[in-house]
Formats: C-alpha cells, structure tokens, sequence
C-alpha cells in the first residue's frame, strides 16, 4: 500500500545497473548528462531518471489509484476496458497464456480526458477519479508530459531531425493513447505463486514509458543476454524506458527492450506491489514508420538493418488497438493472438 514502511530490496538477487540521468541537468542542456541519457536510450533503452519533480504528483496519483481500486469490482466493472482495443478504463485481468489468472488490477486514465475534463474525450471514470481529475490526474499529466518533451527534444536533437519534430508528434492538445495506469497486484503467499509471471514479456506500446515504483518485480532481459535481472527501485528516482514507437521512428536507434513483472523478490513479496506509470504514446493519426524524409542519421540506421521492417503501416491507434485487441482473453485464438499483443515478435521465447 501507498505510504507503509517497505522492506528493503534485497541484495542476493541478480540485478541489472541502469545509469543514472538527473532531469535539471538535461534540461540545463548539460552535455555530459544528455550523453549520458543518449547512452541509455540506445543501448538498453531503460535508465533511472533523478530531480525530475514529480515526486508530489506521484504520490497524490498513487492515493487516487488506491482510493479507485479499493472500490468495490462491481463499481469497477462499470468502467471496464472491453474487448475492442481500448486501452482507458479498469481491468482485472488474466493475462498469463494458458498458465495462472493474473491477478493484477489497474485502472488506466486517458490523457485526453484528464486535460479536457469535465468534457468527455474517450470515456468516463469512477467517481473517485473524477473527484481528483482536476488538482491531482491533470497535474500529473502535465509534470509527465513536461519530462517527456524535455527528453523527446533531446532525442530529436541527436537523431538529426528539424527542430520539434518529435514533440509535434507528441502534441499535447491532439488525441492520443497517452495514460496513467496504477497498477495493484497482491502479496504472494506462496513458493508456487513466487514462480509465476505477474505480467509477461512484452515491449511497451507507445513512445516514452515514465514509472513509479516502490517494489521490486520489474525485470529486464538485457540485448545479448538470456536471463532476467531485476531493476533495483531507487527512491526518487523514476525508471524511463523507450517504447516501440520511438524505436521505429529513430529506425532502430532508440530501443524498445523486453521487460516483465514477477512477484517482488525476498520479504517484499509479502506485500501488495503497487505501480504508476505514465505512457506517452503518439498523437493518433501518426503512421509508425522511421523518419528517413526528415534525417540523414535515421536513413543510415534503416540502411544497416536491411532484414528490420520500418515500416508498420499502422497508425499509432491501430498499433495500440492490435496489442491490446489480442491481450484481451475474450480475443485470444491462439500463440499468434498472444504474439501480438506482447511486441515480442523477434524474441518468441522470453516468456
Ligand atoms: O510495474 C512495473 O514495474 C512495470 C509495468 C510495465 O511494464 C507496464 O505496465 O508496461
Ligand atoms: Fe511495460
């Protein structure tokens, strides 16, 4: 739960180091911190970000997540995702092929109607969101957002492409699928419940991922490697990772890396594992295509991976709806449903 005295993470557990970037210092235009981001973003595509001020708006988000999912499932039930492709809403889920129900529960709000609240853009949301949309859901928002441009500037600058490209790809005041998920899975009991997978394989969807979490759980699977390590929680520091939509764009450069949920290791586990994430995805319309016609660096990167396709030929709604359509039990027809929704096409086995 929000706010209790933790257990530490323990130390006999493998662990993968991420670097370390501190926000005022590549706002600042430090060139030495912005090598430092750029290392990360095209290496493993995950780091740990510090000083970035959304420590206050993080910790309300939370109390909005636990006032929403301590509703009863009835209530929840009401605003639930369906099985079409929509990602806003709440759900608890299964989403362990054929093995153990998942039992993590989230709720996801959209950016578009956290901004444009009391308006309805998508959908509507339990009353103790609305309750807080407006002083603790939008600012939120707004302090992920403010992070994300500052690092999507970065980024543009390195890849070669005219100014604000990315950004304007990211606008705030277009439709997009950006949102705020919490994220609630219960203490594990159990030697059998510590083997299972909380939430399985998968790249992320969108553009930018900026996480909150107390426990550990979070894993990544390293390039070259073919095991799990833990990514260590550091208090203050949120974990940022590229997701597959910038990858695409930058032809590759910027990397999407697998990444899974396991049961907190050690005496955590006793305890309900909570997460905050927010997605920054693209605005709606955008094809997910690398960006050759704008940079001569992403013409490059393209031309020396002749056997990647950079060319989805979706938009980033239908790229989204697809992963989430196929992770949605009701629609899963088999392997190549799952397939679908994880992005884990080029790595079938990492489970
Ligand atoms: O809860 C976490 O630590 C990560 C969650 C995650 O990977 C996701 O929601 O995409
Ligand atoms: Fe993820």
């Amino acid at each position: 739960m929000p706010g209790t005295t933790l257990p530490p993470f323990p130390d006999d557990v493998r662990t993968h180091p991420l670097l370390i970037v501190d926000f005022e210092l590549i706002k600042a235009g430090d060139r030495e911190e912005i090598d430092r981001l750029w290392e990360a973003a095209t290496t493993l595509g995950f780091w740990y970000l510090k000083n970035h001020g959304a420590d206050q708006e993080a910790n309300d988000m939370f109390d909005v997540g636990a006032e929403t999912l301590a509703l009863p499932l009835e209530e929840r039930l009401k605003f639930e995702q369906g099985d079409n492709g929509q990602s806003f809403g709440s759900q608890q889920t299964d989403i362990n092929p054929g093995k153990f129900l998942d039992n993590i529960e989230f709720i996801n709000v959209s950016k578009d109607d956290a901004l444009a609240y009391p308006r309805v853009v998508h959908l509507t949301y339990p009353s103790t969101i609305n309750a807080r949309m407006e002083n603790t859901v939008a600012p939120f928002v707004r302090k992920s957002l403010d992070v994300t441009y500052v690092v999507l500037n970065i980024f543009n600058d390195k890849l070669g492409l005219p100014e604000g490209t990315l950004e304007s790809m990211h606008a705030m005041d277009e439709h997009s699928a950006c949102e705020v998920r919490c994220t609630r899975s219960p203490p594990v009991q159990d030697k059998e419940a510590m083997e299972r997978v909380m939430l399985a394989a998968h790249t992320d969807f969108g553009s930018l991922t900026f996480l909150h979490n107390r426990l550990g759980g979070l894993q990544v699977m390293p390039p070259g490697h073919d095991e799990w390590s833990y990514i260590r929680p550091i208090p203050g520091h949120a974990i940022c990772n590229i997701a597959d939509a910038l990858s695409i764009f930058s032809g590759g450069i910027l990397q999407s890396n697998i990444h899974r949920v396991v049961p907190p290791p050690g005496a955590q586990a006793g305890y309900e594992r909570w997460s905050l994430v927010f997605f920054t995805r693209p605005t709606s319309s955008k094809v997910l295509r690398a960006l050759v016609e704008s940079s001569p660096i992403i013409v490059d990167a393209v031309k020396k991976q002749p056997d990647k396709n950079f060319e989805s030929g979706s938009t980033a709604a239908e790229w989204l709806a697809r992963r989430v359509r196929n992770q949605r039990i009701n629609n899963r027809r088999g392997p190549d449903t799952w397939t679908a929704s994880r992005g884990t096409e080029h790595t079938p086995t990492a489970a």
